[in-house]
């Protein structure tokens, strides 16, 4: 990539490879695929496999769909506003990109560390390009460079927070960071402030009301909060030459908001209640509607409802990017990866006990009922898609014992500790108890994904579709799915099926971003390894 040189305020100046001319590190030979300075075009033939039933069997039948991908090759200057920047996983993510982008080193008990976007799937792992012609060698390429992303360095950084610390304290308050590191990232971060936010204190727990000295004043009818936020998206886009901005909510778990027709049941209803002031709005759904308006993807990485019925119908209308819910980082990520696993080696898994406890200030958030239900919907659903795919070991309606427990123990601060028992019936009688204990140190987890869900969320404005038949190129759907393998909860287009299984979510957003350089499928078949 092109060196990312740098503003005085520690901003770059959004000039990365991809902006600054096409240096892709592969180029596609093919009929179907063709680039210009400013786009790469493809034809893509969609293959799948129709089902129908006929009495008590099926009749499989082979489908093509062709389909015709654009892509804007030049990246432009993006911002990521986040919601909750002065939380642990915001100063984390903040530190880290700043640390990143000056190349930094730092002393640690343990002898100097760099700086690093470990455990973010887009910066920190690879793809198979295919193999090499001659040797029959694979060949694989860093996942960022498969089509013209944007380059986490080059991010300019901004949010709210109910707390008016600057980020120089707030990275102090969330004890995440070597004090080493800390000093050195100090007086960037402390010219950082969050933006005052809404507050309604009903939403969070109560735990979290002495922080909340940074707010946006008045009611929050005749879409006031929605306008005020609409402005510090419209000012900070303005006043850093932005071309695009990404919101995220990394803010605090709030309560579910009730489903009540008539208030957000449809798009109508939802700006009518906001425009009244109801109670039942959520500071959350008041930034979606705001994210919406000013046309930027707008992202819940937390677990609760913020996509009420309306909020989907209003994003749809608008054909605006949405994604959430809750991200998916640690004793969750491993739980899609393990019982995908076993249930397709056929291990029939019954229960599944899943602890937590944490001392960071998300879990003293959590510590009240209300919000903890709402991290407990989104840790509990994540074994659904596997489980009913196997109508072998399940029965209709058959699944797991699960359970999912949260405590705060403030002595661990950010560092985790999740226990978890997986029990299953194994061959003739047999049982299988697999027993973990995994320390998740949760912001240095959290962060790689906030950056990874940005860079993905942007990289979708400069996608394009028709079919061979259409005139126009359309984007994809306003409920980005394609960002499941970061979230725990993955919103989909409404009434389409939720996928966790993490391996089929890293190959869906694989071969998606391939198909959109004219390439098949990553297929693990190599039978030119297999038949000669
Ligand atoms: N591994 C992880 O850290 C992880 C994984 C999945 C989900 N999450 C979710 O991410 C969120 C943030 O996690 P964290 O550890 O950074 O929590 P945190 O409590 O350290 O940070 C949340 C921040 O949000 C602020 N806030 C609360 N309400 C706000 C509002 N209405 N507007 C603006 N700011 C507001 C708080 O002041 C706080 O600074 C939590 O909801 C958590 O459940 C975290
Ligand atoms: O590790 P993971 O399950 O993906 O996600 C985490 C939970 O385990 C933890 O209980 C909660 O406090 C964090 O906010 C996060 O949701």
């Amino acid at each position: 990539m092109a060196p990312h040189a740098e503003e005085p305020n520690g901003y770059t100046n959004g000039t990365t490879a991809a902006s600054a001319g096409n240096k892709d590190l592969f180029t596609v030979e093919s009929p179907s695929v063709t680039y210009t300075d400013d786009e790469i075009k493809s034809k893509y033939v969609y293959r799948t496999t129709s089902v129908a039933k006929n009495g008590d069997k099926y009749v499989a039948t082979p489908k093509e769909t062709v389909y015709d991908f654009k892509v804007e090759r030049k990246v432009g200057k993006v911002g990521m506003m986040l919601v909750g920047w002065g939380g642990n996983n915001g100063t984390t993510v903040t530190a880290g990109i700043i640390a990143n982008r000056r190349g930094l080193t730092w002393d640690t008990r343990e002898g100097p560390r760099a700086s690093n976007y470990y455990g973010s799937v887009v910066m920190g792992s690879t793809m198979k390009l295919g193999t090499e012609a001659k040797t029959g060698k694979e060949i694989n390429i860093p996942f960022h460079d498969v089509l013209p992303m944007v380059h986490p360095n080059d991010l300019v950084i901004g949010g709210w927070d109910i707390s008016g610390l600057n980020l120089a304290e707030a990275m102090d308050r969330a004890a995440v960071l070597e004090p080493t590191l800390k000093s050195m990232v100090k007086k960037e971060m402390a010219e950082m402030k969050p933006l005052p936010s809404v507050y309604y204190p009903d939403f969070i727990a109560a735990n979290q009301g002495e922080r909340a000295n940074n707010v946006i004043e008045g009611s929050k009818a005749s879409m006031a909060h929605v306008e005020h936020l609409r402005k510090d998206i419209r000012d900070f886009k303005q006043s850093h030459s932005l071309d695009k901005v990404i919101v995220q909510w990394t803010a605090n778990t709030e309560r579910y908001a009730d489903i009540i027709p008539g208030v957000n049941d449809t798009a109508d209803n939802l700006l009518k209640a906001i425009e009244q002031g109801h109670e039942e709005v959520s500071p959350s759904t008041v930034f979606a509607i705001a994210c919406v308006l000013e046309n930027a993807p707008f992202i819940n990485g937390s677990p609760q409802n913020t996509f009420v019925p309306g909020a989907i119908e209003f994003a749809e209308k608008h054909g605006a990017f949405i994604g959430g819910d809750d991200f998916k980082s640690g004793q969750t990520k491993m739980k899609s990866a393990l019982v995908d696993f076993m249930i397709n080696a056929g291990i029939k898994l019954t229960s599944i006990s899943s602890y937590n406890h944490l001392g960071n200030n998300d879990g003293m958030n959590l510590s009240s009922h209300k919000q903890f239900r709402s991290k407990e919907i989104s840790k509990s659903n994540v074994v659904d898609d596997m489980v009913e795919a196997n109508n072998v070991l399940y029965k209709e309606g058959e699944h797991p014992n699960h359970c999912v427990v949260i405590k705060y123990m403030p002595a661990v601060g950010d560092n985790k500790r999740a226990l978890d028992e997986y029990y299953a019936e194994i061959f003739m009688g047999g049982h299988q108890t697999i027993s973990m204990f995994n320390v998740c140190e949760d912001s240095l987890l959290a962060s790689p994904l906030i950056i990874d869900l940005v860079i993905i969320a942007e990289m979708m404005t400069r996608i394009s579709w028709k079919v061979d038949d259409g005139k126009d190129y359309k984007g994809f759907h306003s409920v980005l799915s394609i960002l499941s393998y970061m979230l725990k909860a993955p919103l989909t287009p409404p009434g389409t099926p939720v996928v966790n299984a993490l391996a089929k979510q890293r190959g869906a957003l694989t071969n998606i971003f391939r198909a959109c350089v004219g390439l098949q499928p990553e297929s693990d078949m190599t039978l030119e390894h297999k038949l000669f």
